[in-house]
C-alpha cells in the first residue's frame, strides 16, 4: 500500500510489545555473579571471564532462571514444549563483550498464550506470541548528553548475564493505553508469580512496534488481516521503562505517524529511541531484519529438556482469580476485592487480618485506612512489609474495642507511619487507651458539675444541651471514650 493511498483514509494505530522482564535471581543466567547491585558498586566488578565474554569461559544454564520461565509460561497460558535451545545473536555493540547475546531463537520456553486485561468496561484477550530466555548486555552511560549527543559513552558490565525473559505480544493493541494497562496487569501478575522486583531500575524494558492501518480494516472485533499487518510500515521504539513512558512514547508516535502520512510521507521501517526527558521519539537506525544476525545454535549449551517442568513447578493464585474468590469468601465488592488482590503483599495482609477478625473490619482496615494513608505518603506495602504484625495488632486492638476506631485511624496509624513506633508506644504516649466505664463516670460527674447551666436546659428539655455535656466528656478523656457509653452515663445521672 502506498503513503498516496494511505493519506486519503482515517487510521488506526496497531501496536506489538517485545517487554524485557529482568527475572528475580541470586546469580546471572550463565555464570556464579551475583545479580543484586550493591550500592555505590565500582562499575565491571560484579564480573568473570563467563560474563566478560574472555576466550574459552564456558556457560553453565541457571536453573533458577528456568524455573521462573516456566511460571511465566504458566502464568500467560502459553505452550511450553518438550525441548528448547539456545541461539546466539550475533552483532556488534559496546555493551555486549562477547559480539553476540545468547538468547532463544526456534524453540523458545514459551509459545502462544494469552493475558486478560480489563480496559475501562472491557476484557481483552492480548495474545502472546512467544516468550525466551536470554542474558541482558551490559549498560552504557552517556556523559555530557543523550544517546544521540553525548560527548563520550562509559561501559559497565556489572549487569552483563543478568537472566531475561522476553515477552513478545501479537499486534493486539489499539491504543497506548491500551498497552499501559496491559503492562500494569503484566507486572502484577510477575509480581505474584515472586519472579520479578517491580522497584529494581530497570526491571522491565519495553520496545514498541507501532504501525498505522486504515481505520476501515480494523474489523469490529478488531482483528486486522496478516497481510495488512505485514505491509505496513513499522517502528520500534526502545529505551521505555515504565507503563506511563510507554503511554507517551506511544501517543508521540501515533501523532508523528499520523502526520507524516497525512503530508504524504511513507513511515520508514526504523529503530527508534524514546528520549523520556524531551518526550520525543529519535530515529536511531533502519531496523535490522532477522537474517542481519545470523542466529545460529549456541553449541556451548546442550538442548533443555522441559516437558515435566510444567508439572513440577507450581505457581501461586493469580491475581484474577484470587479477586474472585476474595468477593465470594469474603463477601467483599468489586472495588474493594481489586484493592486488596493489587498486589500479593496486600492480598496476603489482607487474609491474614480476615481470618481473625471480621472481614469486612479487615477490609476497611487495609483497604481504605492503610492503603489510603500509605498512598498519601507516597509509600507502597512493601515499603512497611517488615511492621505487618504492628498493623495487624492495631486492627487488633480496634477490634477488642481496646481503643477508639477514630484513634486508631487518625492518631495511631498515622503517627505509626510518620515516627515508625508500634500502636503500643503511641498508645502509652497519647494516652489513647480506650477509658473504662468507672473513669468515664468520673468525668461525667466533673461535667455536670462544671456545666450548671448546661445541666438547667437539659432539664428544661433543650435538645443541645446533652450533645453539649457529651462533647465536655469526650474533650476529658481525650476521644478515648465511647459516645454511645458517655451519652448513657449522662443520661442515666440526668435523670435521676
Ligand atoms: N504491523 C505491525 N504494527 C505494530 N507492531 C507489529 C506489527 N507487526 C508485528 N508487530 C509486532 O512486532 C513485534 C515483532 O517482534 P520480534 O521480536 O518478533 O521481531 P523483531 O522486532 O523484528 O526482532 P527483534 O526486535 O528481536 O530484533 C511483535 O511484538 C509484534 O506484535
Ligand atoms: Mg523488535
Ligand atoms: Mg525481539
Amino acid at each position: 500500500m502506498t503513503a498516496q493511498a494511505l493519506e486519503q483514509r482515517e487510521l488506526a494505530s496497531v501496536i506489538g510489545l517485545e517487554v524485557h522482564v529482568q527475572l528475580e535471581t541470586d546469580t546471572k543466567i550463565f555464570c556464579g555473579c551475583s545479580t543484586t547491585a550493591v550500592d555505590d558498586e565500582e562499575p565491571n566488578t560484579r564480573t568473570c571471564p563467563v560474563c566478560l565474554g574472555l576466550p574459552g569461559a564456558l556457560p553453565v544454564l541457571n536453573e533458577g532462571a528456568v524455573e521462573a520461565a516456566v511460571k511465566i509460561g504458566k502464568a500467560l497460558n502459553a505452550d511450553i514444549p518438550e525441548e528448547t535451545t539456545f541461539h546466539r545473536k550475533n552483532y556488534y555493540y559496546p555493551d555486549l563483550p562477547k559480539n553476540f547475546q545468547i538468547t532463544q531463537y526456534d524453540a523458545p520456553i514459551c509459545q502462544d498464550g494469552h493475558l486478560a486485561v480489563d480496559i475501562q468496561d472491557r476484557r481483552r484477550v492480548i495474545n502472546i506470541r512467544r516468550a525466551h530466555l536470554e542474558e541482558d548486555p551490559g549498560s552504557l552511560q552517556h556523559k555530557g548528553g543523550s544517546i544521540d549527543t553525548a560527548d563520550y559513552t562509559l561501559v559497565n558490565y556489572n549487569r552483563a548475564g543478568t537472566p531475561l525473559m522476553e515477552i513478545v505480544t501479537e499486534p493486539d493493541f489499539r491504543s497506548p493505553k491500551e498497552v499501559r494497562n496491559f503492562l500494569a496487569k503484566l507486572e502484577e501478575v510477575l509480581d505474584y508469580l515472586g519472579v520479578f522486583d517491580s522497584t529494581r531500575d530497570g526491571s522491565l524494558r519495553i520496545d514498541a512496534n507501532i504501525s498505522m492501518v486504515p481505520s476501515d480494516e480494523v474489523s469490529d472485533d478488531g482483528s486486522i488481516a496478516v497481510e495488512t499487518l505485514e505491509e505496513a510500515n513499522r517502528t520500534e521504539v526502545k529505551n521505555i521503562s515504565s507503563h506511563k513512558g510507554a503511554e507517551k512514547a506511544l501517543a508521540y508516535e501515533v501523532t508523528r505517524q499520523k502526520n507524516a502520512i497525512q503530508r504524504g510521507r511513507a513511515i520508514e521501517q526504523e529503530t527508534r529511541h524514546w528520549d523520556e526527558s524531551r518526550g520525543i521519539t529519535v530515529s536511531m537506525r533502519s531496523k535490522e531484519e532477522e537474517k542481519d544476525y545470523r542466529y545460529f545454535r549456541e553449541a556451548d549449551l546442550p538442548a533443555l529438556q522441559v516437558s515435566d517442568w510444567k508439572q513440577k513447578i507450581p505457581i501461586p493464585e493469580l491475581p484474577d482469580a484470587r479477586r474472585d474468590r476474595f468477593s465470594e469468601e469474603y463477601g467483599l465488592d468489586e472495588e474493594s476485592a481489586s484493592k486488596l488482590t493489587s498486589t500479593k503483599e496486600v492480598a496476603d495482609f489482607y487474609e491474614d487480618v480476615a481470618e481473625e477478625y471480621d472481614p469486612d473490619l479487615a477490609a476497611t482496615w487495609v483497604a481504605d485506612n492503610l492503603l489510603g494513608e500509605l498512598n498519601y505518603r507516597d509509600m507502597e506495602i512493601t515499603d512497611v512489609s517488615d511492621r505487618l504484625d504492628e498493623f495487624k495488632r492495631l486492627v487488633a486492638l480496634v477490634a477488642d474495642d481496646e481503643i477508639t476506631t477514630k484513634n486508631a485511624e487518625e492518631i495511631v496509624l498515622r503517627r505509626m507511619l510518620d515516627d515508625g513506633v508500634d500502636p503500643e508506644t503511641v498508645i502509652d504516649e497519647e494516652g489513647l487507651g480506650k477509658a473504662d466505664d468507672d473513669a468515664i463516670g468520673g468525668f461525667v460527674d466533673e461535667a455536670i458539675e462544671e456545666n450548671p447551666d448546661a445541666v438547667d436546659d437539659y432539664h428544661s428539655g433543650e435538645g443541645g444541651a446533652l450533645n453539649f455535656l457529651v462533647g465536655q466528656v469526650m474533650q476529658k478523656s481525650k476521644g478515648s471514650a465511647d459516645p454511645g457509653t458517655v451519652n448513657q452515663l449522662l443520661r442515666e445521672r440526668l435523670d435521676d
